[in-house]
């Protein structure tokens, strides 16, 4: 088992990556609170899987366990799935000391975790990530959240997990495109943080594309380890979290212009940063050769889809609703060599125009 502490004082937590670990999700919980009910919230396509390990550990652990299943993809990650699940919660008699686990990947994370931020004022709430998205990324960090019609994640919370359980063994039941989902959140990590990371990534992308286990492991347990040392030195986003969001400002964009339905978030993740990339390139913060290795990376890992080809001025205007968009003007993560990037508070309307352009010209071969 390897065990990581994110230390955020009253609100710090384990984070525990164990093959098999599911099994003993009622032990883990009940070591750390004397609840004694929990509303499972999960979807139809993970609950099968795995939730009768995880209800027959929290029951072994004499927990009074209640499920609220809501249906599977970003498109649904909305108030309306919210309001049932706060229903759900109400109906079951939950109370403030109860508890609310979110069993499958980010979008069920998201919005139970928005639940749980706001159920009676807040209580506490579990991560059990099924997905190498969730696993790597929004389990960790409390960024919980429903869409908004007009924009990705504009309804939500910052509300720390009290624990988050990571059974790798699930990634085995992970579609391709899932779990190569995940992948892009995986370099990103490399690529704003930890050029070994990167390398590593790099030397072992047959291992990482294959998911064997002890690399699987390894990925897991790096990519959490960055995640959880940058949301210490910043839990709100204040600074160095923004850096987090590479690749994202461009990503949410297409994937609301999509309606959620095109794109995985990774997929629009990896366009959003090989546009990033060539806005940085053309400021001079990286190198041709940097780049290269960028887009080489994505390339061997099979996880670069070409820019679509929507008008720029189309992409751009969803990209006015960033978080990150601060009195009226945009703020872009750039890299700045491979483990390293930084937060541009100067980008021009022109310069994101240009780069949605040559992003689309790329050919990849
Ligand atoms: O945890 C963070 O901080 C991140 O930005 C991680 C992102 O990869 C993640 O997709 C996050 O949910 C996006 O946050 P948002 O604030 O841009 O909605």
């Amino acid at each position: 088992m390897q065990n990581l502490r994110v230390e955020l004082g009253e609100r710090s937590y384990t984070i525990s990556i164990e093959a098999g670990i599911l099994g003993r999700t009622g032990e883990i919980i009940s070591d750390l609170t004397p609840a004694r009910q929990v509303l499972l919230v999960s979807n139809p396509t993970v609950f099968p899987l795995y939730g009768d390990k995880v209800i027959s550990s929290l029951h072994k652990a004499g927990f009074e366990v209640e499920v609220a299943l809501m249906p599977d993809g970003e498109v649904y990650k909305n108030m309306e799935e919210a309001l049932k699940v706060l229903d759900k919660a109400v109906d079951f008699n939950l109370e403030r000391t109860g508890i609310i686990a979110a069993l499958g990947g980010g979008v069920v994370g998201d919005l139970a975790g928005l639940v749980a931020a706001v159920y009676q004022r807040g209580i506490n709430f579990v991560q059990i990530p099924t997905t190498l998205l969730s696993q790597v990324d929004s389990s960790v960090g409390g960024k919980v959240a429903v869409n908004h019609p007009r924009g990705k994640n504009l309804i939500g919370a910052f509300h720390q997990p009290l624990a988050v359980i990571i059974d790798p063994l699930t990634l085995h039941t992970l579609s391709e495109r899932e779990y190569k989902s995940g992948l892009g959140e995986v370099v990103k990590y490399g690529l704003i943080y930890d050029e070994s990371f990167f390398a590593f990534l790099e030397n072992n992308a047959s291992a990482v594309k294959e998911r064997r286990g002890e690399i699987i492991a390894e990925l897991i347990y790096r990519s959490c380890r960055i995640k959880s040392m940058i949301v210490e030195k910043d839990e709100k986003e204040q600074g160095i979290r923004a850096l987090l969001n590479l690749g994202h400002t461009f990503g949410h964009a297409l994937e609301k212009i999509t309606d959620y339905k095109a794109y995985s978030h990774g997929e629009a993740v990896a366009m959003g940063t090989v546009a990033a990339s060539l806005l940085a390139r053309e400021r001079g913060y990286i190198t041709e050769e940097v780049f290269k290795r960028i887009l080489n990376l994505y390339r061997i890992l099979d996880i670069y889809k070409e820019f679509p080809p929507f008008d720029p001025e189309v992409v751009y205007a969803a990209m006015l609703n960033d978080k990150k968009v601060m009195y009226g003007k945009m703020r872009l993560i750039l890299p700045a060599g491979i483990g390293q990037a930084v937060i541009a508070d100067d980008v021009e309307k022109e310069e994101i125009i240009r780069a949605i352009r040559r992003a689309q010209n790329l050919a990849i071969d």
